[in-house]
């Protein structure tokens, strides 16, 4: 059994610099897809539910699938992670059914579209931090909002995300206020804003400085250099996927993801974990597509959901390859919860920063 915490996981993904990709599931499909390929090339895992997740499949489904998940790859370190908890009570219910990690997403308001002010941000993720250490489990906070730098406009278009225009402000987060946010939440990991957005349709052309502000991220690993840093929407909505898609009978108009490049390029600068979701969706749905397309008179749906599978194992082996997480997985040492627990109460894991570090 090899369930351990993401502090763990990205605590060495910073020592050996590498970054993890956490894959979304919602079902059985999903969750051997990801292990397979983590198996394949020795890469620990980061596999997370959202809210919509929870609900869809039922929080004891979820949680006996990982326990099953973690029984049939023992040397595959697991992390079950909470994407998007929108509440502390979200985040509490999740730990109660095993989840090793969660987000509490005070970026936004409970409702998940509604953009929080500051100290509403603080409030409940401190409240989460306390509460998620004391059982030893880790929190990834956020800060600053996500959506598209290119119209201003915040991302609802999977249920969680901001409703209407957003400042510039608002789109980036603020460097500064990274180091304070981190210092009074005590997060294990930190989510920025920076110009990505949740789903396919990121960018309207490829990203360059101007809508995808690397730069941000560059300028808060120099503050926290010790800070794990998150980036969302990040699904690299490769050509040749969106080609495939079409081809197979879909209809996905030319779109631009975040490519490749710029998360390896903020994995030099303190990017640990990469959500990605969209990416194993599209490569899912078109080979779905593909079988139903050619045959129609097709109605198992193991005949659908194999090469669905296989597609998305290619995916997530390919990221575990780019972002350098193959390989990594013999080399950790599971570390349980309640040792984590006791390393949080003592202060050992507080948060680090540069100034302080160097005055000592
Ligand atoms: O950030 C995500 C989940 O939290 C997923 O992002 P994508 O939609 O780019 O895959
Ligand atoms: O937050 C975005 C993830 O892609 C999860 O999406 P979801 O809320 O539709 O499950
Ligand atoms: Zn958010
Ligand atoms: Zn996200």
């Amino acid at each position: 059994m090899a369930l351990i915490t993401l502090r763990q996981l990205l605590d060495h993904a910073a020592e050996h610099d590498y970054g993890v990709p956490a894959f979304n599931i919602n079902n059985m499909e999903q969750g051997l897809a990801v292990m397979e390929a983590a198996a394949s090339v020795d890469a620990p895992v980061i596999i997370q539910a959202s809210r919509g997740a929870r609900s869809y499949a039922n929080d004891i489904m979820l949680a006996k699938m990982i326990e099953a998940l973690a029984a049939i790859w023992p040397d595959t370190p697991l992390v079950m992670h909470l994407d998007h908890g929108n509440a502390e009570a979200t985040c509490a219910s999740a730990i109660r059914f095993g989840f090793t990690s969660v987000m509490m997403d005070g970026s936004l308001k409970a409702d998940g579209k509604t953009p929080a002010d500051y100290d509403y941000n603080v409030r409940v993720t401190r409240s989460v931090v306390d509460m998620a250490h004391w059982v030893g489990a880790s929190v990834e906070g956020e800060l600053g909002v996500l959506g598209s730098l290119e119209s201003g406009m915040g991302e609802k278009e999977d249920g969680h995300g901001a409703e209407g225009k957003l400042s510039h402000d608002q789109l980036l987060t603020d460097p500064a206020q990274a180091e304070d946010f981190v210092a009074r939440t005590k997060v294990d990991a930190l989510a920025i804003a920076m110009g990505t957005s949740h789903g396919a349709y990121k960018f309207s052309r490829k990203p360059d400085g101007a809508i995808l502000a690397m730069k941000v991220v560059e300028e808060i690993h120099r503050r926290l250099p010790s800070t794990h840093l998150v980036m969302h929407g990040s699904s690299s909505v490769p050509q040749d996927l969106q080609d495939a898609f079409n081809a197979a009978g879909g209809e996905m108009p030319q779109t631009w993801g975040v490519p490749v490049a710029e998360i390896q390029r903020g994995i030099k600068s303190g990017v640990r974990k990469i959500n990605i979701d969209t990416d194993n969706r599209i490569a899912m749905t078109a080979a779905i597509r593909g079988v139903l397309g050619k045959n129609k008179g097709e109605f198992d749906p193991r005949k659908y959901l194999k090469p669905a599978m296989e597609a998305m194992r290619a995916v997530c082996r390919q990221r575990y390859e780019e972002f350098g997480t193959a390989g990594q997985a013999s080399k950790i040492k599971p570390i349980p919860l309640s040792e984590m627990a006791k390393r949080y109460a003592s202060g050992a894991l507080d948060p680090q920063f540069a100034g302080k570090k160097a005055a000592e």
